[in-house]
């Protein structure tokens, strides 16, 4: 049966599915929406499903739904301005990722709290460009209150045998999740270099998400599933996709299940804004460009994410 492809409500939340996570299992979908943006479509079209009390969630597959894009060729832009338009300001991204620490096995889930970028300056990596020049903050890179959400709800949902879920709390420390470029992984001593770093895990997609996420004035958080030991212990085989593929399918259940119960709890923290809107109108402010040096067509591309920020004329 085709699903309407258009929904005119606000959608709140928003899930980014990575490896491995292609659809939601609780959710149903109730619409299937193609945005274009600015910056292009998005990886993949954006389901909508509604909760029992109607609440809508949006459901975007980072590498498509075939899991055709590279990590360097995720459109995020597109991604985080289409869910931008639909209204979202929340965001839970899924993502596959190695562990540099020995007592993060692989099928424990991790909600990092810090990021150290490690990709190679070719994906387009925020919406300002010549012409509109703005600087957005990201000394946290994660949304705090969402993070803690995560870490206080989410603790006893994990099922299997000595599954854990590592948080700032548990950990006592940062949680640093390296974002490489990839397609490749690393090499040992890149791997070792980055636990050296007091790098916890790895992926290849936590940026430029995560910053354009903050851009678009939109509470972010990556909850991290992790699927391997990387390459840095010699003791062991470098990392490899079956191993991913292998954790990853064991575990799925754990992510739908996280997300389930994220839905219940994020459900009337962000009806009664108690989530979502710390960023909003965080960027109005922080625009370098002078009036008279700002191009008129960027304008119209900013009023996409931000209508009546700043005059068009
Ligand atoms: C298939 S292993 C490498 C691949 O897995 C992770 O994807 P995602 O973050 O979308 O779950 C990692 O970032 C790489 O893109
Ligand atoms: N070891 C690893 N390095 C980078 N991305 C990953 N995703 C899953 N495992 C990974």
């Amino acid at each position: 049966m085709s699903l309407p492809t258009e929904f005119a409500e606000p959608v709140r939340l928003a899930f980014i599915g990575g490896t491995g996570l292609y659809h939601l299992e609780s959710l149903t979908p109730v619409a299937k929406l193609t945005v274009s943006t600015p910056w292009g479509f998005p990886s993949s079209p954006i389901t909508i499903s509604k909760t029992a009390d109607g609440f809508p969630i949006a459901f975007l597959a980072r590498h498509g739904i075939h899991h055709d894009l590279l990590p360097t060729d995720v459109p995020s832009r597109a991604n985080i301005a289409a869910l931008k338009k639909l209204g979202v300001n929340t965001i839970v991204a899924f993502s596959a990722v190695g562990s540099l620490q020995q007592h993060i096995k692989p099928r424990d889930f991790v909600v990092p709290n810090q990021v150290i970028d490690r990709t190679k300056g070719n994906r387009p990596s925020t919406f300002f460009e010549h012409g509109f020049v703005a600087h957005a903050m990201f000394g946290e890179p994660f949304d705090l209150k969402l993070n803690k959400i995560i870490a206080d709800t989410c603790q006893d949902v994990l099922k299997g045998d000595n599954v854990k879920l590592h948080t700032r709390e548990t950990e006592k420390s940062d949680l640093t999740l390296i974002c490489m470029e990839g397609p490749a992984f690393s090499t040992r001593a890149e791997s070792r270099l980055y636990k050296s770093w007091g790098g916890s895990v790895i992926n290849m997609s936590c940026i430029p998400e995560s910053k354009l996420a903050r851009e678009a004035e939109i509470a972010y958080q990556m909850i991290c599933m992790s699927t391997d030991y990387d390459a840095w212990n010699e003791s062991e085989e470098p990392v490899t996709v079956e191993t991913v593929v292998g954790n990853l399918s064991a575990n799925s259940a754990n992510a739908h299940l996280v997300a389930e119960k994220l839905v219940t709890v994020l459900e009337p923290k962000i009806k009664s804004g108690e989530v979502g809107l710390d960023y909003q109108h965080s960027m109005k402010f922080s625009v370098s460009t002078k009036e008279k040096g700002r191009n008129k067509q960027l304008l119209e591309k900013m009023h996409y994410l931000f209508p009546g920020y700043w005059p068009l004329n």
